[in-house]
């Protein structure tokens, strides 16, 4: 049995990939704060929806989806609950193992997951790495659920703040990429639905022929950048506005929030 603690649009996102990997419904737990969140999960995917401390108890792996913020009470609930065999999974922004452990009591296995919401597609990027008691065992368990939605890695926990960043918000930063593309088809005047088209259409290709291709990223712009033309008009812009030291910027940024959250 698998229990999602705080079944919000990560959560949710887990729970609908562990339902299209093969899990019975019957076996998945979910918690909500709400009433209403709770009757729509039930609803939708056909899981029970029980208390926290029901799900503490009865759920073999436990993969907590709160907010960093929320995390210190969730824990403070459940710590009399669970078993000492159990895997926690904590998902959240910032919150290291020892966070987890410290409050869990014991020597709770756990493991910490940043997974991204393309987990929606089976496409997700989740970077993993164990706490002191989780075992080659926990994190083969982990990488088995997390796999049919996705890639899996498997990182050094000091560099979880810097995947959170990178691949945890990452497509945030793409979709951000894309609305200011289509804002410029829009400035150019396009009509937005057939600008947002041409724009969805020409980052899935380009996205696709990055992970087939196995090319490096330098080249395959190389390749659209033909001298003298309209492409190197944009890149010099784009320098011209610092826009790799924004990025740069941002995702330290991003970052040194990530190591804040644990604090509060
Ligand atoms: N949204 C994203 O792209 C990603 C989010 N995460 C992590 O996932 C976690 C959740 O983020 P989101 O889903 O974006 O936030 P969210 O606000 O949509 O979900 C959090 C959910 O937890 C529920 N909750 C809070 N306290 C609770 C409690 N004591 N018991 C039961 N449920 C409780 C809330 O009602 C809410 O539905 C965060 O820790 C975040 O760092 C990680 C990777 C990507
Ligand atoms: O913005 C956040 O804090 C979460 C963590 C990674 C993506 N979203």
């Amino acid at each position: 049995m698998i229990a999602i603690l705080g079944t919000g649009k990560m959560g949710e996102a887990l729970l609908s990939g562990l339902l299209r990997a093969g899990a019975r419904p019957g076996e998945v737990l979910a918690t909500a704060r709400r009433a209403e969140r709770a009757a729509d999960l039930r609803e939708r995917y056909g899981v029970q929806v029980v208390s926290n401390v029901e799900a503490a108890k009865t759920a073999d792996t436990l993969i907590l989806a709160v907010k960093p913020q929320d995390m210190a009470s969730l824990l403070a609930e459940i710590a009399p609950h669970v078993p000492g065999d159990r895997l926690v999974v904590t998902a959240a922004a910032g919150i290291t193992t020892s966070f987890v452990e410290a409050r869990l009591g014991g020597e709770i296995p756990v493991v910490r997951v940043m997974s991204n919401t393309p987990v929606l597609v089976d496409e997700a990027m989740s970077v993993i790495s164990a706490g002191a008691h989780a075992s080659e065992a926990h994190l083969e368990l982990t990488e088995n659920l997390l796999r049919p939605v996705g890639k899996v890695l498997r990182i050094p926990e000091s560099q979880q703040d810097a995947a959170t960043a990178l691949s945890g918000s990452g497509p945030a930063y793409f979709f951000y990429l894309v609305e200011a593309m289509v804002d410029a088809g829009i400035l150019l005047g396009m009509p937005r639905a057939a600008a947002l088209d041409m724009v969805v259409q020409s980052v899935v290709g380009a996205a696709i022929m990055l992970r087939d291709s196995g090319e490096h990223p330098v080249i395959l712009r190389e390749a659209v950048t033909s001298p003298g033309g309209t492409t190197i008009s944009a890149i010099a812009e784009l320098e011209r506005h610092s826009v790799r030291a924004a990025f740069l910027a941002a995702i330290e940024a991003a970052r040194d929030r990530s190591r804040q959250l644990a604090a509060g």
